[in-house]
């Protein structure tokens, strides 16, 4: 059960379906997901703004993967709904995907192709025309420092690498909304300041938005302009990054929405010394 299980609230920031506001990139309201006896998200309701470089935190297991796969099509919600750009996706998950570039969470790829071959049958798939994914496939790899192994299988790709083609696949056809699960990880330094210069651009200057889930608090505060801190299937708080942390740092906001340190002290066996 998914469109029309709930409806966009009358208060509250920009609703989506109100025609004189520009729409949010990502509007999401009551979003229910349950497997088995775990409720993994939980009446979850988010708005992303359009020009918007998002990012989500949350514990390990806080709902964040299973809140973006639910938002980007790949999985459906139990209840709830998804709006792109104001437009209804579970009411059209194929045409509103047209709007989405998505790097999924542990990418299962086409590994029997090499990086060249796998980011033109993205483009090719999204309805571009051959020459313009050849340059656009060109630049990519350029971009992200693949060039050197474009004719390998990604099959044996490193998983930095592969996080990398991953991304571009989902560059190819320069959506509006980009949704990146972890886009960082396993992903080395001087990659990630290329990555994070390319996601910069596309907000700044090519008028996309950006959302990504991420555990370094550090970066999130460095490169995102709002954040949503979600912990149990739930927000617990979002906003503009500098709101949300208010004097402090966002990790200690994050800590102290979210507790769970611990001391380490059942570990005493661990002492080798
Ligand atoms: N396919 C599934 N079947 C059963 N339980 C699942 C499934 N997917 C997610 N869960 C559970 O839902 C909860 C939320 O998982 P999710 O992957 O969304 O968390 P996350 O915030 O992305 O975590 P992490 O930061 O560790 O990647 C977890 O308790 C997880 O065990």
């Amino acid at each position: 059960m998914t469109s029309g299980t709930a409806s966009a609230p009358s208060a509250g920031p920009t609703p989506p379906s109100a025609p004189a506001l520009i729409p949010p990139a990502l509007a999401v309201r009551g979003l229910w997901k349950r497997f088995g006896d775990k409720i993994a998200v939980s009446d979850l309701d988010l708005d992303v703004p359009v020009g918007s470089f998002y990012g989500l935190v949350g514990p390990n297991g806080a709902g964040k993967t299973t809140t973006l796969s639910m938002s980007t099509g790949l999985l459906r919600p139990d209840f709830g709904q998804v709006w792109v750009h104001g437009q209804d996706l579970w009411a059209d998950p194929t045409q509103v995907k047209m709007l989405l570039g998505v790097l999924p969470d542990g990418v299962r790829l086409f590994d029997r192709l090499t990086g060249a071959q796998l980011i033109t049958y993205s483009g090719l798939l999204r309805g571009l025309d051959r020459d313009t994914v050849a340059a656009r496939t060109t630049d990519l790899l350029q971009a992200l420092d693949l060039t050197g192994d474009a004719n390998n299988l990604v099959v044996d790709y490193s998983a930095g690498m592969t996080k990398k083609v991953a991304l571009a696949c989902a560059l190819v056809h320069a959506p509006r909304l980009l949704v990146l699960d972890e886009p960082f990880e396993a992903v080395d330094p001087v990659s990630a300041a290329n990555i994070r210069d390319i996601l910069g651009t596309y907000v700044r200057e090519g008028g996309g938005t950006v959302i990504v889930s991420s555990h370094v608090m550090d970066l999130v505060q460095r490169m995102c302009d709002h954040v949503a801190v979600i912990a149990g299937g739930r927000v617990l708080a979002a906003g503009t990054v500098d709101a949300v942390r208010g004097d402090g740092s966002l990790e200690d906001k994050f800590v102290e929405l979210v507790g769970g340190r611990t001391t380490g002290q059942g570990l005493a066996w661990l002492r080798t010394s």
